[in-house]
């Protein structure tokens, strides 16, 4: 089994990341470019698994996806309705955004597409988007009562019909989903969430000329004639993967980190609320906007952290940042209470088990797991462990953080940080 061993950190982390570019806005930025008919230069592009999955997939239908470096790329659509039938099988890969997002735009098309991914993949429940997209015309199968990959889309002899969709999850993927099946529906498509999830589609969308309508947690959008692509996208740094450094600054003695170029829209930035809560020392520098998109500079310094509580209505704002928030978690004084977590348990491992199982090995008896949610015991002796990623990057990248903060980890299967951070490993060495 390939391992990696990540030593403590004795002297604290210090120095500038540039962080790496948003994984939602770079799927988007190649999706919606595709969809457009003059060419979009994108910089700032996340060179990661998921991102290059969705751009293999965009050309697999007949875009123009030019790479000019790891992170900058031109994109060239054939239209709205240019897209072409895909002369094999379509792979997502380990990305539910590729293929949920996938799904919503392809479901209206007139030819059929069958998508495939990994192991991880294969697992996660699809049924939330093909229920929704089934209502509004579409005809999609899937394996296990169409819930789960294979998938084929089959085109559908008349237009789809918009519709008002209650969500019963927070997930901008099945929101985005149906929103651009909408685009090409006959009437109006509002979904109404439980909680407003991100809004990178919507963002994106109004720089494609495209506008759809807020009214509390319902989105509308309208049949949609054309798309109007901009020249230019640049996309701002991710939050998700700023996350470790927020994490790392505050929990290890003697840290001050300057974080570059952080994307700080407020549908992510439930992390910052919940670790200013617990006491962090955290600034925002250079507040601007980049591509629509509020962005920032971040700094960070070891500050003495007290357990918090939060539950399902900030969720949707933090819902990636859990595992890493539950490290915080465990250098605080005094218990964390997390609940109506349970959609961790369908990400691309079950986080919440994940959590509990790992973390307990560096952090005996610290992390009690319970059915939607974690009670983390603050200030528990820290010591070094073996510990199973799960190929799942986010548990990775959070195993790393606590072992650099404790008394060091030892990985196994750490590679899957390619997924959302290729050079996660590097930059924590740079900054020792
Ligand atoms: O729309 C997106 O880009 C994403 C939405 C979230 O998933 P859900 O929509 O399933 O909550 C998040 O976990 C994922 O990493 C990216
Ligand atoms: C859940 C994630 O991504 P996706 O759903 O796109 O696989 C993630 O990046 O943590």
């Amino acid at each position: 089994m390939d391992t990696k061993t990540i030593a403590k950190a004795a002297a604290g982390l210090k120095g500038e990341v540039q962080i790496p570019g948003d994984k939602s806005i770079s799927h988007r930025s190649v999706m919606f470019s595709a969809l457009g008919s003059t060419p979009v230069h994108i910089t700032n592009f996340l060179h990661a698994q998921d991102c290059l999955s969705t751009a293999a997939c965009m050309k697999a239908l007949g875009a123009s996806v030019e790479f000019k470096s790891d992170t900058e790329l031109v994109v060239t659509g054939n239209g709205l309705r240019g897209l072409k039938e895909p002369q094999t099988i379509i792979d997502a890969g380990n990305s539910g955004t590729t293929l949920r997002l996938m799904m919503g735009i392809l479901a209206p098309q007139p030819f059929l597409t069958t998508f495939t991914g990994d192991a991880s993949l294969h697992k996660r429940p699809m049924g939330r988007v093909i229920a929704p997209l089934s209502q509004m015309g579409a005809k999609i199968y899937g394996r296990q009562d169409n819930q789960k990959l294979p998938i084929t889309i089959v085109p559908q002899a008349q237009k789809l019909k918009g519709m008002t969709y209650n969500s019963p999850v927070a997930s901008a993927q099945v929101k985005s989903a149906i929103l651009l099946a909408g685009m090409y529906a006959e009437g109006d498509t509002t979904v109404v969430e439980p909680f407003t999830s991100r809004d990178h589609t919507e963002r994106m969308l109004e720089a494609f000329g495209v506008h759809t309508e807020k009214n509390g947690t319902a989105v509308t959008i309208h049949p949609v004639k054309e798309f109007n692509a901009p020249q230019e996208i640049e996309v701002p740094g991710d939050i998700s993967s700023a996350a470790y450094w927020l994490v790392a600054g505050c929990i290890i003695p003697g840290s001050d980190l300057l974080l570059r170029n952080v994307g700080v829209n407020v549908t992510r930035t439930g992390i910052l609320d919940v670790l200013k809560d617990m006491g962090a020392d955290i600034t925002l520098v250079n507040e601007r906007t980049s591509g629509g998109e509020a962005a920032a500079d971040i700094r960070v310094r070891y500050s003495k952290l007290h357990g918090t509580k939060f539950g399902a209505e900030i969720m949707p704002r933090l819902i990636d940042e859990i595992p890493i928030i539950a490290v915080a978690a465990l250098f605080a004084e005094g218990d964390t209470v997390i609940t109506g977590a349970g959609e961790l348990r369908v990400k691309e491992t079950d986080r919440l088990q994940a959590i509990t199982d790992q973390f307990n090995k560096l952090a005996p008896g610290a992390v009690d797991g319970t059915e939607d949610g974690l009670v983390i015991h603050g200030g528990k002796p820290i010591q070094h462990a073996q510990a199973f990623s799960y190929d799942d990057h986010r548990i990775a990248m959070s195993l790393a953080i606590l072992g650099a903060a404790g008394d060091g980890v030892t990985i196994e299967n750490p590679e899957c940080v390619n997924i959302s951070y290729p050079a996660f490993y590097q930059t924590l060495d740079s900054l020792r």
